[in-house]
């Protein structure tokens, strides 16, 4: 079985390949390859979890490109219409006024002639504001519609588009795999029938509950201590998933956090308490410009996935888990005084309390898409800043509490089963790793993958 293991990356890099490319000849000999490897049973041969929304955003794109083709169509339809225009008019003349030509130095960046037929729009300058314009009519009602009409139907493609360059980075890494493994390949059974051995359910089998992270990825780290709390079976609690070494290093990254909670908040929380974060694109950007060493935001990501990997494990969840946003958030008291107030008030992270009725509704502007939420701990030198659960929506006192420490994570799922907060940092400053997750692949992080994608062009460079 340690062989099957050991090319298990191999394997579902191959099963993916045949996914998408299944009539391809290569895809296939690689599948027979490892099909005929000693152990190799059907439940191995499933394709990659990560790339499924990848595959379905390949849809997107070709949608995309029928948008295109149809904004086209609305251009050459216009270009008739231009046609028609008013007989015998000399262009010059319409053009000849000072709606292109006012100021020179000020040249529309558009070709004149796509304007000829346009209405004219009405513009008003302020004599008392002489930076300000104002301008009515630019666009006729039917061209407000039409371009309303596309901006409807390309923004879901725009949003696959940050899908399509992760699977960029996923197609480089599976053909990384199967290189890997290729000269294994050389030494395969000769003479067999492809048909045959692929004429199976073989690739049918259900992704369920697979770690997403490949295993050779956590070869070196620690293993977790996990408990589980058979009362409240919605929440985790893991020590030693980070070491202290790597507790130091995230630290050491935390220098680069900016104040703020990452959603243009400046005191998000407390004014007597500094909030700075770095989420992981930024942290993986400093890396590209070389104001962060790569290795140090490449643990910031293995360390994530490390979290969700041991998440969806102990909650035994039957569907991939999506990062739907991390960052790394330090809490640093500011004053001295006697504080009543907490770090971060009682919440819930998917749904917005009302403290009067004890509902919490999963309305925007809530996450609503979070599922499991989870905080990744780097230290304990500060005083306060305890997380803690309240008792309920409607008791909001805490009811069990859990001292950060490093490599200490806490999880649970994201609803009002689970209204939590942090006591007061009084002293010092704490700093951990915020993530959360969603089940549901549209709400998929963007960023998580860019950051991972930015890490690996600096690490096929170097
Ligand atoms: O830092 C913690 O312990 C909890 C933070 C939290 O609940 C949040 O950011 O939503
Ligand atoms: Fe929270």
């Amino acid at each position: 079985m340690s062989a099957v293991n050991a090319s298990l990356p191999a394997i579902q890099a191959s099963a993916t390949q045949l996914q998408l490319e299944p009539h391809s000849d290569v895809a296939k000999k690689n599948a027979v390859f490892y099909r005929q490897q000693h152990g190799v049973t059907r439940k191995d041969f499933i394709p990659r979890e990560d790339v499924q929304p990848l595959i379905e955003s390949m849809d997107l794109e070709h949608s995309f490109m029928h948008v295109l083709d149809e904004l086209s169509g609305h251009l050459e339809q216009f270009g008739e219409e231009r046609q028609g225009g008013e007989e015998g008019q000399d262009d010059a003349e319409l053009l000849d006024n000072d709606f292109l030509a006012n100021p020179p130095a000020n040249m529309p960046q558009t070709e004149e002639w796509e304007w000829q037929e346009w209405n004219k729009p009405e513009i008003v300058r302020f004599t008392t504001d002489p930076d300000r314009l104002l301008a009515d009519n630019v666009l006729s009602q039917d061209q407000c519609d039409k371009l309303l009409e596309l901006a409807k139907d390309v923004q879901p493609l725009i949003e696959s588009m940050d899908l399509e360059h992760s699977f960029m980075h996923v197609l480089d890494e599976l053909s990384g795999h199967l290189e890997q493994f290729g000269e294994e390949r050389q030494g395969g059974e000769e003479g067999q029938d492809d048909a045959e051995l692929l004429d199976n359910d073989f690739l049918a089998y259900p992704p369920a509950n697979m770690p997403q992270t490949e295993e050779w990825e956590w070869q070196e780290w620690n293993k977790p201590e996990i408990v589980r709390f058979t009362t409240d079976p919605d929440r985790m609690l893991a020590d030693n998933v980070l070491s202290q070494d790597q507790c130091d290093k995230l630290l050491e990254l935390a220098k680069y956090c900016k104040e703020g909670d990452g959603y243009q908040r400046k005191a998000p929380h407390t004014y007597n308490e500094l909030f700075e974060e770095l989420n992981i694109l930024d942290a993986a950007k400093k890396s590209q410009e070389g104001e962060v060493v790569p290795e140090l935001s490449q643990l910031y990501i293995n360390a994530s996935r490390r979290s969700r990997d041991a998440i969806a494990k102990e909650f035994n969840l039957q569907t991939p888990l999506y990062f739907s946003y991390t960052h790394l958030v330090c809490r640093t008291a500011k004053h001295v005084v006697e504080r009543r107030d907490l770090s971060h008030h009682v919440h819930s992270d998917n749904c917005i309390l009302n403290e009067a009725t004890g509902d919490c509704d999963k309305v925007p502007p809530a996450y609503t898409w979070r599922d499991y939420s989870a905080i990744m701990y780097l230290n304990d030198e500060f005083e306060g800043g305890d997380f803690f659960y309240a008792h309920s929506t409607k008791d909001l006192s805490p009811e069990e509490t859990v001292s950060p420490k490093c490599g200490r994570l806490v999880a649970f799922s994201a609803g009002k089963e689970n209204m939590h907060g942090v006591l007061a940092v009084t002293k010092g400053r704490r700093c951990a790793v915020a993530l959360w997750f969603t089940l549901d692949p549209n709400h998929k992080e963007a960023t998580f993958s860019m950051a991972e994608e930015i890490l690996h062009e600096i690490k096929t460079v170097s």
